[in-house]
């Protein structure tokens, strides 16, 4: 684990020391958006248009942002249209690193180099920050479109329509603010609440954690009681976006990030939901729970120094998820 100073790697885990014990995520540094026209979109430069073949990502199966878009680039139709490269499990002294000594790790598919950073390096030799996945990443200009999932899993909702004729919209305009709502907190409780519960080093940091997080998630199951999904009846980037979170969670997260007032099967609702997202055609493939485990219990060992992986608990995704 550590990060680029100018362009300099530098292996440190994050300092919490000035923040008392919390965890502070940093913002990504390249934030372009591809368009279908090539326009600027809502932050960056213009030029980045929807091509064919032209885009490549780079992601961690272990990842929950990352995986976000993995997950758009299969409802959207952009396997033929985006390539993927994905990384080893393990997060060590190097960052990430583009080993293929695991099943599903496939090395560096465009360039053959060793290391994520090196990706970074290319984009711009003097870069300073987290290197971090989801990548995406521009073929033809040389250059990374951006490194935020959040926009990423955007511009795959919609920039390559004309190309690809799916026309499934995640973020459908009527719906816009009430996605936006969910996002907030579940971002800030959840998907985010669990690094920060996980990687407090204070008692202090993480009780602001863990408490806001089951709040949230006591706050979904009555959700879930009344609606089939989080927006109401029809399936957006809110449910996405938690998915991702929630497929972590009872495997890693309730044992190695100490969020284990209860487990996502405790809550009916919620886990049947959480199933009929898994079972959605076309997810199932980007879950990968043997990157998922590897990845946080060998990678984090300020954590879990001995690198043990536990043995559970593994539940069953495949069972009927009776959301009819
Ligand atoms: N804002 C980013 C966050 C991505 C992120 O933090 N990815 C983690 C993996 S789960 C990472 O690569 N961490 C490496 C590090 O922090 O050094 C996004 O959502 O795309």
């Amino acid at each position: 684990m550590g990060q680029l100073v100018n362009g300099v790697w530098k292996d440190e885990w994050y300092d919490t020391d000035t923040s008392g014990g919390e965890f502070v995520r940093d913002s990504a540094k390249f934030r372009n958006w591809i368009t279908a026209d090539g326009s600027p979109g809502p932050t960056g430069e213009g030029g980045f248009a929807a091509e064919s073949g032209r885009y490549h990502l780079y992601v961690s199966y272990a990842c929950p942002w990352a995986h976000r878009t993995l997950i758009f680039r299969a409802l959207k139709g952009l396997e033929p249209h985006v390539g993927v490269s994905a990384v080893h499990p393990d997060m060590l002294s190097e960052g990430w690193e583009f080993r293929t000594d695991f099943p599903g790790a496939t090395g560096d598919g465009l360039f053959g180099t060793q290391y994520l950073r090196e990706i970074y390096l290319r984009a711009k030799p003097d870069v300073s920050g987290r290197v971090t996945v989801p990548v995406l990443w521009d073929g033809q200009r040389g250059t990374i479109v951006s490194n935020e999932s959040a926009d990423i899993i955007r511009m795959f909702n919609g920039a390559f329509d004309q190309i690809t004729g799916n026309e499934a919209d995640f973020c459908p305009p009527d719906l816009r603010d009430r996605i936006e709502d969910l996002n907030a907190r579940i971002y800030d409780t959840v998907n985010n609440g669990v690094y920060k519960a996980g990687f407090a080093t204070s008692q202090a940091a993480y009780d602001k954690a863990v408490g806001p997080l089951f709040d949230s998630l006591d706050w979904i199951e009555e959700l879930l009681a009344g609606s089939r999904y989080l927006a109401g009846d029809r399936v957006t980037e809110a449910d996405w976006r938690l998915f991702t979170t929630v497929a972590r969670f009872d495997s890693v997260y309730h044992t190695h990030f100490k969020c284990n007032r209860r487990r996502i099967v405790d809550y009916p609702n919620l886990w049947g939901w959480a199933r009929e997202m898994h079972q959605w055609p076309g997810v199932a493939e980007t879950v990968r729970q043997d990157h998922i485990t590897r990845h946080y219990y060998y990678s984090h060992d300020t954590i879990n120094p001995h690198r043990i992986v536990p043995i559970g608990p593994r539940p069953d995704w495949t069972a009927p998820h009776g959301r009819g």
